[in-house]
């Protein structure tokens, strides 16, 4: 409509170029007014220079390549529509962090957006390599991109790995990492949330929950079983119970 005419014009203006075709297409379908209004502050802020296509599209969120003067970002947009609500509530109810939530859908997704960025940070402190993030706004996240000329690292699903064993050990030693310092359960680990570029990179940290939530060892258990069936297909795995011992243990 004319309201995204007027929205290129200005960010146009600001030197920031819609750099791709289909950029557009899921434009129309994905940038709400909310959407456009954060857009609108990033770019003005000087965060954005430039903005290409989609890296990965879902039903909660749509990320999209970016730059900020020449380097490269990962532009992480939270829908507000069709978020999974229900599910999203799960994780942030316990969680003191963010236990002021509003019931509203849009409050919901903005406290969403601002953990991502939060927990993205602890790990990232915590020298575990995932993007690092660099600033949010509504239910909008920036963060580092993990990747080469535009194409992101695979999903570690479909990355070419050469010794199976030593990528899982790596991975837990993550979770622990992540445990014992970030004081974080990823609780959704999967092959499809880790990227694989000579090593493994943690992403998708929204749904990551503090020691203190009510379902952190369920979620635990959970991430390692997760492992556990993945890499059982190519080496050797420990036994869930020894790796959580030695985990939660002294
Ligand atoms: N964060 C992130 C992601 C990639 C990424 C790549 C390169 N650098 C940073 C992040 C990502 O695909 N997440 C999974 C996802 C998000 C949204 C819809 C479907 C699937």
């Amino acid at each position: 409509g004319e309201e995204y005419e007027r929205f290129d014009r200005e960010i146009e203006t600001m030197g920031v170029r819609i750099k791709d075709a289909d950029t557009v297409k899921v434009r129309d379908d994905v940038f709400d007014e909310v959407t456009l209004i954060a857009l609108y502050k990033l770019v003005h802020k000087k965060l954005i220079s430039a903005i290409g296509g989609p890296i990965s599209t879902g039903k909660e969120a749509n990320v999209f390549y970016g730059e900020r003067d020449g380097r490269g970002l990962a532009i992480k947009i939270y829908r507000i529509q069709t978020a999974n609500f229900k599910a999203m509530t799960e994780y942030l109810a316990g969680d003191r962090r963010f236990s002021s939530v509003r019931g509203t859908r849009k409050g919901l997704i903005f406290a969403w957006t601002k953990k991502e960025f939060s927990n993205l940070a602890r790990a990232h402190e915590a020298g575990i390599p995932a993007p690092e993030p660099l600033a949010f706004d509504r239910n909008i996240l920036l963060m580092e991109f993990l990747g080469e000329d535009e194409m992101p690292y695979p999903q570690l699903r479909n990355a070419e790995v050469e010794d199976y064993g030593a990528v899982y050990r790596e991975i837990l030693g993550y979770v622990e990492r992540l445990y014992r310092e970030a004081r974080l359960v990823h609780a959704d680990l999967s092959e499809y949330n880790i990227l694989y570029h000579e090593k493994p990179y943690l992403i998708d940290m929204g749904q990551a929950v503090t020691l203190d939530h009510p379902r952190a060892s369920a979620f635990l258990v959970r991430d390692i079983k997760n492992l556990n069936r993945y890499f059982s297909r190519y080496c050797d795995v420990a036994d869930e119970e020894e790796i959580i011992k030695t985990l939660v243990g002294t």
